[in-house]
């Protein structure tokens, strides 16, 4: 059995912050900020994960209220959320995911923000794709005032054929 989830978030561009996206730490004058290290790309994976779980969203299981949480790398909440979904008998079949930034160019970095998903998602790089795309200067990630990103999820029931059937 198949389970598909789409997860999004936004946050803020700030200085003062460091800017970490897929769990890597991105030189940059400006970082996001949050109550955890605001990565915001493993946030909407987080959310991708627990929307195909049918199990609610990253701050029900994560409160920003909870000082636990402050300043947590959001790579310890993916790894907990995977937890989650093989506790429920679910494995990552594929995740895709596009950060929109218009700056800084990510295309760098792209490669271990997928082995550090890959890796908290205990999959191999082939199941994991990262994207970055800019707005053309267009809205508010095209003023640099905030980055967003999106992903979506495909999980597979564990025991099933893990290529893809027709
Ligand atoms: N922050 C970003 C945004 C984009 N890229 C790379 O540039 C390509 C073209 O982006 P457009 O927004 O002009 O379509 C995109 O496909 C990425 O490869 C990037 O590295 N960092
Ligand atoms: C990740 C959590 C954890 O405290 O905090 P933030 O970094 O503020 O991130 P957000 O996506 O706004 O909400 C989820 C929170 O639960």
């Amino acid at each position: 059995m198949m389970r598909i989830g789409h997860g999004y978030d936004v946050h803020r561009l700030v200085e003062g912050r460091k800017l970490i996206l897929g769990g890597v730490e991105i030189p940059h004058p400006f970082g996001l900020l949050g109550h955890s290290d605001a990565d915001v790309l493993l946030h909407a994976i987080c959310d991708a994960l627990l929307g195909a779980l049918a199990a609610g969203d990253i701050g029900r299981h994560f409160p920003d209220s909870d000082p636990a949480y402050g300043g947590v790398s959001s790579l310890k909440l993916l790894r907990e959320v995977i937890s989650l979904t093989a506790a429920r008998g679910y494995g990552v079949q594929n995740l895709d995911a596009t950060v929109v930034a218009q700056s800084p160019r990510l295309a760098p970095f792209i490669r271990d923000m997928v082995e550090n998903i890959a890796t908290a998602c205990q999959v191999d790089v082939e199941r994991v794709n990262v994207k970055a795309t800019t707005t053309e200067e267009l809205g508010f990630e095209g003023r640099r005032e905030g980055i967003s990103a999106h992903a979506v999820v495909l999980l597979r029931k564990n025991g099933a054929n893990q290529e893809f059937e027709a």
